[in-house]
């Protein structure tokens, strides 16, 4: 690697199922397409007890990470160039005003907070302190993400892009989860569409249009949940693009396992593509179908060891370095464009948390 490349060192904000797939994926010593340097600094937990297992379990660098028994104390930690937040939606945008207000970059968790007003107000205080902030949607930093957005957008490859779906299903057992668990808290934001129903989303504006933000064409949107105690446990969502004709539908559900390999089809003039992996999450494959049935199949597969969390993490460190605001891939304006679509979702079918104002609910 160039004596240049970037290095970042990192505070860990939690120590749930997140932040562990986080780290365990930096310790790694190399991924494809690896062009920065990641150091753990420290991770702060509610306690420090857990902090320890936490570390024992999932950082091998050396030397070890400052252990901490509070979030604040990783705001407050010098050595620490941005702060990674793994805990629950609900906590997103204080834990992310904590850190900007102690002059830290951030990178957060989907979904970046539990509505666009929210969003906002963290833009709002990380623009006032200068300070980097990203939500950590981490399937949009993929080789095989990227490699289909300039084969659809730029290649043409499947020629006038028509329409398109995706699913992602988890079968999550609601009922039988403690009433604490995230999955069922509507204080903690459970609800199938801000947890896994982004992902369909997400691949319905990558690919039936090629920009991101301010550049991209806002999609007209009709939706429909199934609420179970106000928590949403099945979206489905419609997309169509007013300039082209393009839909999609975007699915999600916690109520049943989609399983299989293919999760999202594009479809197109001149053929389609469909995407595999083990959820819409992490891409691992696609295959291109030409309209012409004596043509071959082309068959894309991409590398990936780990979860594929290293990616994003590297994206971070070249905007850190660069002095950059906002990532060029997930800018701020797409956030609030996520955030604003699935907030029209929530407020149509009256999930919990609804929201006042949305410029996606009377298109
Ligand atoms: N990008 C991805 O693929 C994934 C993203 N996520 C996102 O990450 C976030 C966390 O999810 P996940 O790691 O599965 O959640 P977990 O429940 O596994 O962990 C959340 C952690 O947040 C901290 N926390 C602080 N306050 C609370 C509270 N009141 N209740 C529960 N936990 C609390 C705890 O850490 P401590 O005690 O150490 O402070 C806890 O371990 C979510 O926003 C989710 O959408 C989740 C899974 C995958
Ligand atoms: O982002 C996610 O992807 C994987 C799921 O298991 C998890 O619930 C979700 O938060």
């Amino acid at each position: 690697m160039a004596a240049n490349t970037p290095i970042v060192r990192w505070g860990i904000v939690a120590t749930g199922k997140i932040s562990g797939w986080f780290v365990e994926d930096l310790m790694l010593s190399d991924w494809p397409g690896k062009s920065a340097n990641h150091i753990i600094e420290c991770i702060g937990s509610s306690s420090l007890d857990k902090c320890e297992r936490f570390a024992q379990e999932y950082v091998t660098q050396k030397p070890k990470p400052t252990l901490y028994g509070s979030y604040q104390e990783v705001y407050g930690d010098k050595e620490v160039d941005c702060v990674y937040i793994g805990t629950p939606h609900s906590f997103h945008k204080q834990n992310c005003l904590d850190a900007i207000k102690a002059r830290k970059n951030v990178l957060c968790e989907k979904p970046f907070t539990m509505n666009s007003a929210e969003a906002e107000e963290v833009f709002a205080a990380a623009k006032a302190k200068g300070v980097f902030v990203m939500e950590a949607v981490w399937t949009r930093f993929f080789p095989a993400v990227k490699t289909l957005q300039k084969m659809l957008h730029e290649e043409q490859k499947i020629g006038r892009i028509i329409r398109m779906y995706c699913d992602f299903g988890l079968d999550i057992d609601i009922a039988n989860l403690p009433e604490s668990s995230r999955y069922k808290d509507p204080a903690l934001g459970a609800g199938s569409l801000l947890d896994i129903g982004i992902y369909s989303l997400t691949w319905g504006l990558l690919t039936l249009a090629g920009n991101v933000g301010d550049k991209a064409e806002d999609p007209e949107v009709a939706s429909t949940q199934t609420l179970s105690d106000g928590v949403d446990t099945s979206s489905s969502v419609v997309l169509k693009y007013p300039s082209t004709g393009r839909q999609g539908i975007c699915t999600s559900t916690t109520d049943f396992n989609s399983g299989g390999d293919s999760f999202a089809r594009i479809e197109g003039s001149k053929g389609y593509i469909v995407v595999h992996g083990t959820t819409a999450a992490s891409p691992q494959r696609f295959d291109f179908y030409p309209k012409d049935s004596d043509a071959k199949v082309e068959h894309f597969k991409f590398e990936k060891p780990g979860r594929g969390f290293f990616w994003e993490a590297d994206a971070v460190a070249h905007d850190l370095k660069a002095g950059r605001l906002e990532n060029e891939t997930m800018p701020w304006a797409e956030t609030l464009r996520m955030m604003m679509i699935m907030d029209g979702v929530r407020k149509r079918s009256g999930a919990r948390f609804p929201v006042d104002d949305c410029r996606f609910l009377e298109k």
